[in-house]
């Protein structure tokens, strides 16, 4: 079987990571775009360069053309503004719009065939965007937010317990945003709820202060990297969360991932993208895995929902 393509559309701070992790697992050759001239090539080089120390077979190149995109089996999309201290995420949506079109216009003409995972923010309404002007099936036109979102929950938890992070699963729901929904009460450490364990340590009422922290520090966890970094936001984590998405399709893993993807009456939601747990294989996002939400948990995701809802009805 030829070899796999990867083809990574914004050459900054998560594209360069990206092309890294990909070479690193050997998922496939690595194209990397980027409009500035010299960076997508400066840092491939650079990456290249590293296969003998890190033992790694595939090539890995940066350009400025989009006809070098061509046959890719997934494109990666991270070109974009990254928000600065001080701002949200939706006020990126009008300088990041224009970029998304051209470079969904771009992977229109030239990877027709590909699985598409956006990154840029506002993540919700950029998915949006990239799948209206592809117009490919919706399927194939996803985004990442979930599975970091989840991460970034799943390690607090781990923080908090003394217990390895890769017994914590936590899954959230939701956009993109600050009203994401953490589920707790599907969260739990090897299959122990985790407000048991939680309850265990602190008795009932602390354990409800500390999950509700947990909570607020999950949604509010993009900005914390930003006010930190003051100059962009994280790139290690984002990348490491697609990279999981995009080796599931290429290997038809099924992997359960949360993935904004787009919804035809799942969760009562019709016509919209939102982040959900999504079967990811050979098919794309393949299938809409539903859970039962109590009242609570309901009114937080209509909330969520209403969120992305209002800031695509922006999109020109
Ligand atoms: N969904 C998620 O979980 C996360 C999303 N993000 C978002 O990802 C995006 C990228 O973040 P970083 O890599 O840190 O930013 P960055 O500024 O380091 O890189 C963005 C790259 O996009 C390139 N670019 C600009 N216009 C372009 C165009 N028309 N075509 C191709 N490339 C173009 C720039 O030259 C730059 O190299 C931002 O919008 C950020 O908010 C960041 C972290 C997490
Ligand atoms: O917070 C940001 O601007 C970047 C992002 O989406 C994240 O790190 O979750």
């Amino acid at each position: 079987m030829a070899r796999r393509k990867i083809a990574l559309i914004g050459g900054g701070q998560i594209g360069g990571v990206l092309a890294q992790l990909c070479a690193l697992r050997e998922l496939g050759d690595v194209v990397l775009f980027d409009i500035v001239e010299g960076l997508p090539q400066g840092k491939t080089l650079d990456i290249a360069e590293a296969a003998p120390v890190d033992g790694f077979d595939v090539q890995v190149k940066g350009t400025n053309s989009y006809a070098d995109i061509a046959g890719a089996d997934v494109v990666i999309v991270t070109a974009g503004l990254p928000r600065k201290p001080g701002m949200s995420r939706d006020d990126l949506i009008s300088v990041n719009s224009k970029i998304m079109t051209s470079v969904a216009e771009g992977i229109k003409q030239h990877a027709p065939n590909a699985f598409v995972i956006v990154i840029s923010n506002p993540l919700d309404a950029m998915v949006t965007l990239c799948q209206r002007i592809t117009g490919f099936p919706h399927n194939r036109v996803v985004g990442q937010a979930g599975v970091l979102d989840s991460a970034r929950f799943a390690a607090f938890i781990a923080w908090e317990l003394g217990v390895s992070v890769k017994d914590v699963s936590a899954v959230t729901l939701g956009g993109h945003g600050d009203d994401m929904v953490p589920l707790v009460r599907y969260t739990s450490v090897c299959g122990i709820p985790v407000m048991e364990l939680l309850e265990q340590k602190y008795g009932a009422a602390k354990a409800a202060e500390v999950m509700a922290a947990m909570v607020k520090r999950t949604r509010g966890a993009g900005g914390e990297v930003v006010a930190l970094l003051k100059t962009g936001s994280a790139f290690y984590s984002p990348a490491s969360s697609a990279i999981a998405m995009a080796e599931s399709f290429l290997k038809d893993s099924k992997r359960v991932l949360p993935t904004c993807a787009f919804l035809k009456g799942e969760f009562g939601v019709d016509g919209l993208y939102v982040g959900v747990p999504v079967v990811i294989g050979a098919g794309g996002a393949e299938r809409v895995l539903q859970l039962k939400l109590n009242a609570e948990e309901q009114a937080m995701m209509d909330k969520s929902v209403k969120a992305v809802k209002d800031l695509v009805a922006t999109l020109k």
